[in-house]
């Protein structure tokens, strides 16, 4: 099972590169890493194994942060609406979005970060995401509101991008007005 010590933390080059596109179909090697980095988000989101093995809960988990420079992430939450977002893709892309921007008020975080970065991090409020599943089908994801926020923080590591590469300098709290917030 993947720990906090099998992930990268900042600073690692690999966290900085343009991860390779995975061959499909899949090979079991790299369905085998995709199933590892979705069962990390369940355990780190199970109250006694995420305390028993000092697991750092997470919604979402990128290859490169277990320093493996593969298109692959995988995704676990669930939106205010109860709507589960259960998944693992394999080069996954935005093929469309929305002009409107939305931010998360808290911020972002990232497992790969031992530090809190304040600011707003803007990103497209809607997304089109084309990928494919670990039996090698292709799939397309329409999201909005938080689940478009975390896949498009784990689609930035597999291009070498960190949340806060995000937030505005000058004023790391400037969000423009038409942006929309989003409370989590
Ligand atoms: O790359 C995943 N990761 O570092 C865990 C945190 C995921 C995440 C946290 C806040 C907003 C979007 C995504
Ligand atoms: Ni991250």
């Amino acid at each position: 099972m993947i720990l906090m010590k099998d992930i990268v933390r900042e600073g690692h080059e690999v966290l900085r590169e343009v991860a390779q596109e995975v061959q499909l179909p899949p090979s079991q090697e790299d369905i085998e890493i995709l199933n590892r980095m979705e069962e990390y988000l369940k355990n780190s989101q199970d109250d006694d194994l995420s305390e028993k093995y000092n697991l750092r809960p997470g919604v979402g988990l990128a290859a490169p942060q277990i320093n493996i420079s593969k298109r692959m992430i995988a995704v676990r939450l669930e939106d205010d609406n109860g709507k589960e977002y259960h998944y693992g893709l394999i080069n996954p892309k935005i093929i469309s979005h929305s002009v409107e921007k939305s931010y998360l008020t808290a911020g972002e975080g990232c497992l790969s970060v031992d530090r809190n970065v304040p600011g707003y991090v803007l990103r497209y409020s809607r997304v089109t995401i084309k990928a494919f599943d670990k039996h090698g089908s292709e799939i397309k994801l329409r999201l909005r509101g938080l689940p478009a926020i975390v896949f498009q923080h784990e689609l930035d590591h597999l291009n070498g991008i960190m949340f806060y590469d995000h937030i505005n300098k000058q004023d790391p709290f400037y969000a423009p007005e038409d942006a929309m917030p989003i409370d989590r």
